[in-house]
């Protein structure tokens, strides 16, 4: 490789961290204290007995998946397990729904096979659009579970679906990569309150 091409790759590495830093300095003006609402939210739900569904598609799934095996497993420090589910992982369900009926109704589906109220669903969608996320979302409501909607780029349609009792974390940025990297510092964020709430 010739060091100009080194040269390049280097600076638009380098850009990428200035960039999600940029990003993350906004987001941290303006959503800390709806993670602590959140935080609150999932205490309440996880203490009353309920539990976590997250969902998401590509990289937002992954985030679901990551967050669930942080409250099921640990995060920083031991705890009890704690009831968290993605809905992006029985490939199963995922075909036979998204075969049967309509990708649009993988999340829904499984929000009502196994969703009741007092549950939090964790709806994740950097554009905000994703049909299944938002079918998930108006299937939650409708049974009396509340949302938190991790989302970018101004929150998209799940904004508008969104009421008091929920809780949108919008990563400020319209750019899918740095959305999700702003996500994944929520999650952490959601994860390490549940944790102080629970063990300090
Ligand atoms: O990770 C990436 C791009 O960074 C992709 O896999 C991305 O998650 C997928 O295109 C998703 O389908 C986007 O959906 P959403 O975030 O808009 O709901
Ligand atoms: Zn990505």
């Amino acid at each position: 490789m010739d060091k100009d091409t080194i040269e390049r790759l280097r600076k638009r590495a380098s850009q990428h961290f200035l960039d999600s830093i940029a990003v993350k300095q906004e987001a941290e003006k303006v959503l800390p204290e709806a993670v602590a609402h959140g935080v609150l939210a999932m205490v309440d739900c996880l203490k009353s007995g309920g539990k976590v569904m997250a969902c998401g598609n590509g990289g937002s799934a992954a985030d679901a998946q990551h967050f669930a095996a942080e409250l099921i497993g640990r995060f920083e420090r031991e705890r009890q397990e704690l009831a968290a589910i993605a809905l992006t992982t029985d490939s199963s369900i995922l075909t036979a729904v998204g075969n049967d009926y309509s990708y649009d109704e993988v999340f829904s589906k499984q929000v009502r096979g196994l969703g009741k109220k007092g549950d939090i669903l964790l709806g994740i969608s950097t554009s905000g659009n994703s049909k299944n996320v938002i079918k998930a979302i108006e299937a939650a409501k409708k049974m009396g579970i509340k949302i938190i909607a991790l989302t970018g780029n101004g929150g998209g349609k799940i904004a508008g679906l969104l009421d008091k009792d929920d809780i949108h974390l919008c990563a400020p940025s319209t750019r899918t990569a740095r959305i999700q990297e702003t996500h994944l510092v929520l999650l952490h964020g959601l994860c390490d309150g549940v944790d102080h709430v629970l063990l300090d």
